[in-house]
């Protein structure tokens, strides 16, 4: 299958062209960008010479659905949703990285991103692309809106245990660390080096746009009402999320046996390990990789359970879930074209 990326030059459609060229089904097929079209890809990234050859052209649905079989938008919020129509109407399917199609309300949309929502005919389309828990709808996909990085991470963290009923549902905490590349290429005073280097940063507190995202998957699958403390912070590395949650247990629950709950929840997901007791994850070890690694400690003194879930969030985060969500549209093995292992160290 031939897929093209529109957003040519930005981290994650880089990511997808390196997962992409070590896809056995897949081939890359136009790379449409705003601001290089015309120039070589190997100008931009060098790093591609003599590897990815081909040249940088501008957006044009017609083309692009002509020439390929699929489409991944690696593009910024509020401008997903002006090109969705033009290529879904199109006939071709199409993998927005966005947050433009995640979230249901078109009010909450505009409440939390500050852009215009998507038009309702196209937003009712989407289906939410959580690979591990949604794999029936993805299958039946014409539009995956691909989840976001922090939610990806969190919710995989959570959802065993709620949807247990183990857990308080009012007091959840998620305290959530990431790279800078999750903030894109473009620059800007907050991730430049002298700003970011030797320092940590809160941001967006009770503002994040994923803060309805995580509130909508949780209640889609618990049926309740759950909003959560949410706290974002920048730490000075390239790639990697670590979200640390605070969960107050209703019943009395070993780590043990928390640790069983959540290896039989995802016995048959290979992206998702679950570390043994005692053995809490880190970025570096999912590095470059598609996996979600979950670490779990309940403290019997305060009947907390503490949930450390950690991705990279350039590949579970986002290029390497499109790409999960692709198998799965094709029936193909779940890792195909994603079975590299960590970067380590
Ligand atoms: N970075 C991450 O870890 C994650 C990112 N995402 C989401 O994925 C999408 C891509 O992210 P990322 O690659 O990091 O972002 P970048 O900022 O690195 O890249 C986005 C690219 O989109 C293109 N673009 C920018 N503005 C416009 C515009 N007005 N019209 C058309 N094209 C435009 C540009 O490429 P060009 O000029 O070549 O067209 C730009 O390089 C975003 O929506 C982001 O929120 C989701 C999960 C994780
Ligand atoms: C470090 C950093 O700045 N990360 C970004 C994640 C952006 C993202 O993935 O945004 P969408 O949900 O709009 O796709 C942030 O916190 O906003």
């Amino acid at each position: 299958m031939k897929a093209a990326i529109i957003g040519g030059t930005g981290y994650g459609a880089i990511e997808l062209i390196r997962l992409i060229q070590n896809h056995p089904h897949l081939e890359i097929g136009t790379v449409v960008s705003n601001s290089q079209s015309g120039t070589n890809f190997s100008d931009s990234y060098p790093h591609l010479s003599n590897i990815v050859n081909i040249s940088l052209e501008k957006f044009d649905a017609e083309e692009i659905s002509k020439q390929n079989d699929i489409v991944f938008l690696a593009t910024p919020s509020g401008v997903s949703s002006k090109l969705v129509p033009e290529l879904i109407d199109k006939g071709i399917k199409v993998i927005d990285l966005s947050g433009d199609f995640r979230l249901r309300s078109q009010n909450e949309y505009e409440t939390w991103y500050k852009h215009t929502a998507p038009a309702e005919e196209y937003l009712s389309k989407a289906v939410y692309g959580l690979s591990e828990i949604y794999p029936e709808k993805i299958k039946e996909a014409d539009l995956i809106a691909n989840p976001g990085c922090y939610p990806t991470a969190t919710t995989l963290g959570l959802l065993p245990i709620l949807k247990a009923n183990l857990a308080d549902k009012k007091s959840i905490i998620i305290d959530a660390k990431s790279g800078v590349s999750g903030a894109g290429r473009g620059l800007s005073l907050t991730s430049h080096f002298a700003e970011i280097n030797e320092n940590i940063k809160a941001y967006k507190l009770g503002a994040h746009q994923h803060i309805p995202e995580i509130e909508q998957v949780l209640k889609d699958e618990t049926g309740s009402l759950i909003t959560v403390s949410f706290s974002t912070h920048l730490v000075p590395m390239n790639r990697g999320i670590m979200i640390t949650a605070y969960v107050n247990l209703t019943g009395n629950i070993s780590t043990s046996e928390v640790n069983e709950l959540y290896r039989e929840f995802y016995e048959n997901q290979p992206f998702v390990r679950v570390r043994p007791i005692g053995i809490y994850p880190a970025t570096k070890e999912v590095q470059g990789s598609n996996y979600c690694d979950i670490g779990l400690h309940v403290d019997p003194r305060t009947n907390r359970l503490t949930i450390v879930s950690v991705i990279d969030n350039l590949v579970k985060g986002a290029a390497g879930q499109a790409i999960q969500n692709v198998n799965i549209m094709n029936n193909w093995d779940v890792t195909t074209g994603l079975d590299s292992i960590p970067m380590y160290p």
